[in-house]
């Protein structure tokens, strides 16, 4: 068997629902606050001073969608079992063996993140111990390491080597900021993990971003209708980029040639590149892609000659 195809055999043992959310196999995901695809909150942040029963009963009244809470202590683990979708064992907590034992007995799907200073085998022993209390449901993020710097440094290459080594989803803890999110789904990232607090505008860029690049890295295998449709969808959504890309730059070749527009139409040039594509869609190949890339190529003539149009006006 080929590498990529036991790779993706291991990638779909290891595919992850949190509530309606399928983490590992389909799309890259985003989980955060408002405007990702799904929701998380800390009982960390309040240091056990607010009640857990009221911070995540407030966060379930206000989000129907897949909701992910990490607990302060044990004791809110009923509370978080009993509205809960998933559980983060946050980066601080991933060395309580107790707390982790506690988590994984619930059932629910278990998100890891990396402690600033653990090691691969550090990290991956957490979802060994989950299983070992008979919880298979584990999601690892990758949350940087403590550097010079004042931050922490995301590790890109350790996330990619967990996903290979273990089999299992792997997030990249992004923070509030989206910008790392392309090269997070490009190293091979299943999801993105954003901090709750997070503005709206950094979930819906880094989700775009993810369904963008994820598109050509990630290889869908879609088991119904729907998925297939969602599947279809991101490809077009690339495709638009691509296409609308496409015409800023053949409307530039007009204006640089010495006769533009359709006057100016070279069919060698044009059988030429669709031969060129071909080489890289050979399932479609040069008789299906000729009329495809004719229409493309005769919409960014019309577009460029209307706007040579609109400059003479
Ligand atoms: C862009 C050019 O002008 C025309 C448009 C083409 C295109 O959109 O790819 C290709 C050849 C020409 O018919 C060009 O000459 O390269």
């Amino acid at each position: 068997m080929s590498l990529t195809a036991d790779l993706e055999r291991n990638l779909e043992r290891g595919a992850v629902r949190v509530g309606t959310l399928s983490v590992g196999a389909g799309p890259a995901v985003v989980i955060g606050g408002e405007g990702a695809d799904a929701r998380w909150i800390s009982l960390r942040d309040h240091h056990g001073r607010v009640p857990a029963a009221q911070t995540v009963a407030e966060a379930r009244a206000g989000w129907s969608g897949p909701l992910l809470v990490e607990p302060f202590s044990a004791a809110d683990l009923p509370e978080i079992a009993a509205h809960a979708d998933g559980i983060v064992i946050g980066a601080a907590w991933m060395q309580d063996f107790q707390l982790v034992r506690a988590v994984a007995r619930l059932g629910l799907p278990v998100l890891v993140q990396r402690g600033p200073a653990a090691t691969l085998q550090e990290w991956l022993a957490i979802a060994d111990y989950c299983v070992a209390e008979g919880n298979d449901q584990v999601v690892l993020c990758e949350s940087g390491s403590r550097t010079h710097q004042a931050d922490t440094t995301l590790d890109l290459a350790l996330m990619r080597a967990a996903r290979r080594t273990s089999g299992r989803p792997v997030l990249v803890g992004l923070g509030e900021d989206p910008s790392l999110a392309a090269a997070a789904v490009a190293a091979g990232a299943d999801g993105l993990l954003l901090d709750p607090g997070a503005p709206e505008q950094a979930a819906l860029d880094a989700g775009e971003v993810a369904r963008i690049v994820g598109v050509v890295v990630r290889r869908e295998t879609p088991g119904s209708v729907p998925e297939a449709r969602g599947a279809i969808d991101r490809v077009d959504a690339v495709l638009a980029v691509l296409l609308e890309r496409r015409a800023e730059l053949a409307g530039t070749i007009q204006r640089l040639k010495p006769v533009g527009g359709f006057a100016g139409r070279d069919m060698d040039r044009e059988r030429r590149l669709v031969a060129e594509m071909a080489r890289r869609a050979p399932t479609l190949g040069e008789e299906r892609l000729a009329p495809i890339m004719n229409a493309v190529i005769e919409a960014g003539l019309h577009l460029a000659e209307e706007r040579a149009g609109t400059r003479r006006d």
